[in-house]
């Protein structure tokens, strides 16, 4: 370290109250010998002595077509292979060998990562780096000015990994920089990293970089730098550490849209609404309105979407909020069971077993901090989500008690939600009542075949005839249809009037469009009908049930319905009326 310490005065760089030291893991860091005041240099360093890509590529020509992290290390290993001959020995000397990144995990390590968004990345990217190395390999087997012998495989991934974690942007010493490079500057990347670290990096006089305090620092005390605000994800992948409890951390989403029939139509709404990037990050207290927004989209059925892109461009398809309670309680429960099937898979991991050596203790300790937050984000992320959920049900129990039921199809008529709903936090703690508050309400709105069943002796009875148990549960949809034609037979009576008042009503470009599916519904009518029509199931006379109808009930109830699991994990659907 001594020797560090003389390279950099000799070269001008100063730094009068820090002392390089290890905390008690054994960690270097610098330390304060003396109270640092806000806005004091903490430590300068002349530019001369940086490491930058520009530099590497002056010196390696013969890799121009190269990118900026291949070029930058073959120069830091190549540096490293020159030994003390290299300007940049001192420097390059105090540089740690290993950095515990996943980059270079054995395969034990690599296991506890299994289930998580990095289990899934890192070989690629190990894969994409070799690439990168063969054909660095390739270019400088034909100079003369590396020694090609030296630079092996393990070299250059050492060169890597120090680069991910002591880079910082080249943006700094070049702002026409256009594109992502990066730079490495001796001294200044000798401070640990600490989230919404107040500090400042400051170019002065386009020959020198400055490290500055933002906040008083007491002697004897770390001093900390702010690598920027980095999830645990990242901070793994590139330094090899976590934070505990880190502020900065977020879950990666990917909405997948690939399976969706209507794919293609639902990408180009999405394009239209400047929604189009997929990729998403879910902070600890944070869901980004943009994935709701996408998510109303991508759950929309054929009704909502045909409707939806008919609107005028005006507050009314504003699809920042809510745009209908049937497209939204999709949107949630979609939502939820996206959380929950990440969730799953993390709490179905196996524990960090094999764990010997202190290397191998240290990464355990990263990957489960890792982890932990993902799990807890995902935890925090649901109840916001259920809340939501909560919120949504409460308003259309409310407006469906007031008689308020809109038009159909049931999109973008205006919903009144309360603040709230956009802020919702996750004060409650206990995720199971909230599951059960929601089964409730979800019960007390939607029409189901549980529901239709058991308040309706007559057509309970007729069902149970026709449909064995199993098929009960599987077939709930065809139940439901049938079930709008019977009950439009007793608007009066019944329990959802004013939605049947509506529904038999409704007849508009859309059910036309139904016509096209009429071989379809004609074989589902052939079979139906003598069960249906059946003199000893009485379920329908012959002349209730009609092609027609039938068109008439499967368009209602696609227009209408949602599929959602309930407490006891059962997939059901449900028609929401309004
Ligand atoms: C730019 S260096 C910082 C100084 C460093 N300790 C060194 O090796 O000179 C970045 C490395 O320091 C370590 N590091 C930085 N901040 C840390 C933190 N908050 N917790 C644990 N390790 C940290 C990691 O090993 C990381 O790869």
């Amino acid at each position: 370290m001594d020797e560090f310490v003389n390279w950099l005065i000799e070269n001008g760089a100063t730094f009068p109250k820090v002392k390089f030291d290890k905390d008690e893991d054994g960690m270097g860091g610098c330390y304060a010998v003396q109270p640092i005041h806000p806005d004091e240099i903490i430590a300068s360093l002349p530019l001369k002595l940086t490491i930058s890509y520009k530099l590497a590529r002056e010196h390696l020509p013969m890799l121009d077509l190269l990118g900026c992290r291949a070029v930058l290390a073959t120069f830091l290993a190549h540096e490293r292979l020159l030994g003390k001959s290299s300007f940049y020995y001192s420097y390059i000397n105090i540089l740690p060998t290993y950095i515990p990144t996943p980059l270079m995990y054995t395969e034990q390590e690599m296991s506890w990562l299994r289930g998580t968004n990095l289990g899934y990345g890192v070989e690629s990217r190990k894969e994409l780096l070799k690439k990168e190395f063969d054909e660095v390999l390739k270019v400088v087997s034909n100079g003369e000015f590396i020694n090609v012998n030296g630079l092996t495989w393990e070299l250059y991934l050492w060169a890597c990994n120090i680069i991910s974690s002591r880079c910082f942007p080249n943006k700094l010493i070049d702002p026409d920089d256009v594109e992502v490079k990066e730079a490495l500057f001796p001294l200044i990347d000798s401070f640990n990293h600490k989230p919404r670290q107040k500090i400042t990096w400051e170019i002065h006089e386009k020959n020198e970089l400055r490290l500055v305090a933002g906040n008083y620092i007491e002697a004897g005390q770390q001093i900390y730098n702010n690598y920027g605000a980095k999830s645990n994800e990242e901070l793994l992948v590139g330094y090899g550490f976590c934070i505990p409890n880190n502020p900065d951390d977020w879950v990666i989403i990917k909405a997948n849209i690939s399976q969706d029939p209507q794919c293609d139509e639902k990408l180009d709404l999405l394009t239209s609404l400047e929604l189009s990037e997929l990729t998403h990050f879910i902070k600890r207290d944070h869901i980004p309105s943009a994935l709701l927004s996408q998510l109303r989209v991508l759950v929309m059925n054929s009704a909502e979407l045909i409707h939806f892109k008919k609107l005028p461009e005006s507050v009314d398809n504003n699809i920042t909020e809510p745009i209908g309670y049937r497209n939204e309680l999709a949107m949630l429960e979609t939502f939820s069971n996206l959380l929950k099937m990440k969730l799953e898979v993390l709490l179905e991991r196996e524990e960090f077993v094999g764990i010997g050596s202190a290397r191998e203790s240290e990464t355990a300790r990263n990957c489960k901090i890792y982890i932990d937050g993902q799990k807890e984000i995902l935890t925090n992320a649901l109840a916001i989500i259920y809340s939501k959920e909560l919120i949504i049900l409460k308003t259309a129990l409310n407006d469906s008690k007031l008689s308020r039921i809109p038009k159909l199809p049931f999109v973008c008529n205006k919903i009144n939600i309360n603040n709230d709903y956009n802020n919702s936090d996750t004060s409650f703690n206990d995720i199971n009542s909230i599951i059960l508050a929601k089964d409730d309400l979800l019960d007390s709105l939607l029409i189901t075949t549980d529901k239709v069943m058991k308040i309706d002796k007559k057509f309970s009875r007729a069902i149970n005839e026709i449909f064995s148990k199993e098929l009960i549960d599987s077939e709930q949809d065809t139940i439901l249809i049938l079930y709008l034609i019977y009950e439009s037979q007793y608007i009066e009576k019944s329990e959802w009037k004013l939605f049947f008042e509506v529904a038999v009503k409704y007849d508009d470009s859309y059910i036309q469009q139904y016509e096209e599916k009429f071989q379809e519904l004609t074989d589902l009518y052939n079979e139906l009908q003598p069960l249906v029509c059946n003199p000893d199931v009485k379920l329908f006379d012959k002349d209730v049930f009609s092609i027609d109808k039938l068109i008439w009930s499967t368009c209602i109830f696609e227009i209408c319905s949602i599929s959602f699991t309930n407490k006891n994990e059962k997939q059901c659907f449900g028609i929401a009326p309004l």
